[in-house]
């Protein structure tokens, strides 16, 4: 039965019984993909465990199915850790396509506006920045990693956003979310997750993390929204929302009151989960692409020193740059472009799931299929771009040094219902960051340093591409 439907369903290897074609989602699985493209084409169908995954290696193919059958293509898979991690699906990013995903959806969006506005997401980078680059100033003529500081600095841009709250290096919270984040990058999938009847076995024996690894990991970062949402319980005012844990503390008082169905949607768990969808979407993003903005520049002096007199030409060094800046700073604009294309934080997306039995390109997809869309892929094709493997922010000018309208193929925020609802305060932030970054000082490898690893960390069980630890020297340039 298993073969006549996949006889209908995409082309690809030959899948054993019970193991399918688990050895091929090891490392980076995005560029093994590629060359399975060789072979089977842009669309074909793999077995995780007992899953069928289908992989979208092309431009064509991840319009058809996340733009033109966005709904079908909405869902998300379902697996034991994303079970613990969401509390049940009770989170905006890992639910499927639902009414409770589109009123969580709809909320999110709308704080965004009120609280990540062009001018308030500016004040806070700008604040931000300057006790950063205060900090930076001290590790001057060092050779440094300054993941720490990248983390920080961000967290400082979407915290008060989400929590109101800011951080110092030492303080306890910015310690813990920190380690979270390290540890969750660094986190494999269980057994559970590939064979779903299995997750009850202790999996120590295989060296996959147990049920209990992941609950332990998730405490520290879940505790820490918990609290959040508790305190602003306790502060709560109506008249003064001050960020997006009141916003949604708000719309659950509004449910009670008018007695709305959605309340269901809207428990205190949900509340918790959806402030974690956002400070995480917010913070884990960003600050893997200003690690790779830093790497890619240190390694690009003539591409970092043009930046540099931009910002000096239309910005001066008195004060940073701001948003209203971005139409006089198009080289600095294709800048970030760039580093998004090739530094590309979720190479495969987050994985979707079809909701129902669809098709693409005249093959069967059958319900509950993970469906990866290979974004690694459409940012390196070489048909799209010419020398994808070169940074060259020059591809997105034109002749005239103006930037050319966003190719579709460049998709870091992926496409369709489900794209990322912060890509617009994604791209304004690093703009602001990096651009403040670049203004006041200039990023260079240590003296006799090797060439710099620009693959990515093996992390997050392939899904999660951030560089390998690298150390700058800082000049100041002030
Ligand atoms: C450079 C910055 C960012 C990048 C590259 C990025 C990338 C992505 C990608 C690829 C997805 C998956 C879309 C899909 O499933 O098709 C996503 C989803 C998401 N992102 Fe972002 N993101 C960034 C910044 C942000 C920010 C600033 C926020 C919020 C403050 C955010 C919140 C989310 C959320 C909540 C989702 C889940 C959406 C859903 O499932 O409906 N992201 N992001």
């Amino acid at each position: 039965m298993d073969y006549i439907r996949r006889w209908r369903m995409p082309p690809g290897p030959f899948p054993w019984p019970i193991i399918g074609n688990s050895s091929l989602f090891a490392g980076k699985f995005h560029l093994t993909f590629i060359d399975l493209a060789k072979t089977y084409g842009d669309v074909f169908s793999l077995k995780q465990g007992v899953t069928d995954v289908v992989v979208l290696n092309s431009v064509d193919a991840v319009r058809e199915a996340l733009v033109e059958k966005s709904v079908a293509f909405s869902g998300r898979p379902h697996g034991q850790s994303l079970d613990i991690r969401t509390e049940g699906r009770r989170n905006m990013a890992f639910t499927d396509y639902s009414p409770a995903w589109k009123q969580h959806r709809r909320l999110v969006k709308s704080a965004l506006r009120e609280y990540a506005s062009d001018r308030k997401l500016q004040t806070k980078a700008h604040e931000a920045l300057q006790d950063t680059i205060g900090e930076l100033v001290k590790v001057k003529g060092q050779a440094v990693d300054l993941n720490e500081h990248i983390f920080k600095l961000v967290y400082n841009v979407v915290c008060p956003v989400v929590f109101g709250v800011r951080f110092e290096l030492e303080d306890e919270d910015f310690q813990t979310l920190f380690k979270f984040s390290d540890d969750l990058f660094k986190q494999d999938a269980p057994l559970g997750d590939i064979y779903p009847t299995l997750g009850f076995l202790p999996n120590k024996g295989m060296n996959l993390p147990t049920k209990t690894d992941l609950q332990r990991l998730m405490d520290p970062f879940l505790g820490y929204c918990k609290r959040q949402v508790d305190q602003h319980r306790k502060e709560f005012n109506p008249n003064n929302l001050r960020d997006i844990t009141d916003h949604m503390i708000n719309a659950q008082r509004e449910a009670v009151e008018q007695g709305a169905l959605d309340i269901n949607a809207l428990t205190d768990t949900h509340l918790r989960q959806v402030v974690a969808d956002v400070f995480l979407g917010g913070t884990e993003t960003t600050t893997q692409a200003l690690r790779w903005a830093i790497l890619f520049l240190a390694a690009h002096p003539e591409v970092q020193e043009k930046v540099a007199a931009e910002l000096d030409g239309a910005v001066g060094r008195d004060r940073l740059p701001e948003l209203s800046d971005r139409e006089a700073t198009p080289y600095t604009e294709a800048t970030v472009n760039e580093v998004l294309r090739m530094g590309l934080i979720d190479p495969l997306s987050l994985p979707h799931a079809t909701m129902v039995d669809t098709s693409l390109r005249g093959y069967h997809i059958p319900k509950g299929t993970v469906v990866l869309p290979n974004l690694w892929a459409l940012h390196h094709d070489p048909v799209i771009w010419k020398d994808p493997h070169n940074f060259r922010p020059e591809r997105f000018l034109d002749e005239s040094g103006k930037m050319i309208p966003r190719p579709f193929a460049l998709m870091p925020f992926s496409v369709g219902r489900r794209a990322c609802p912060g890509e617009k305060m994604g791209m304004a932030d690093t703009y602001l960051l990096m651009g403040g970054l670049v203004q006041n000082f200039t990023f260079s490898f240590p003296e006799g340093e090797m060439s710099p690893d620009f693959s990515s960390d093996e992390t997050g069980g392939g899904h999660v591409c951030q560089p390998a630890p690298y150390e700058v020297v800082l000049t100041y340039r002030k």
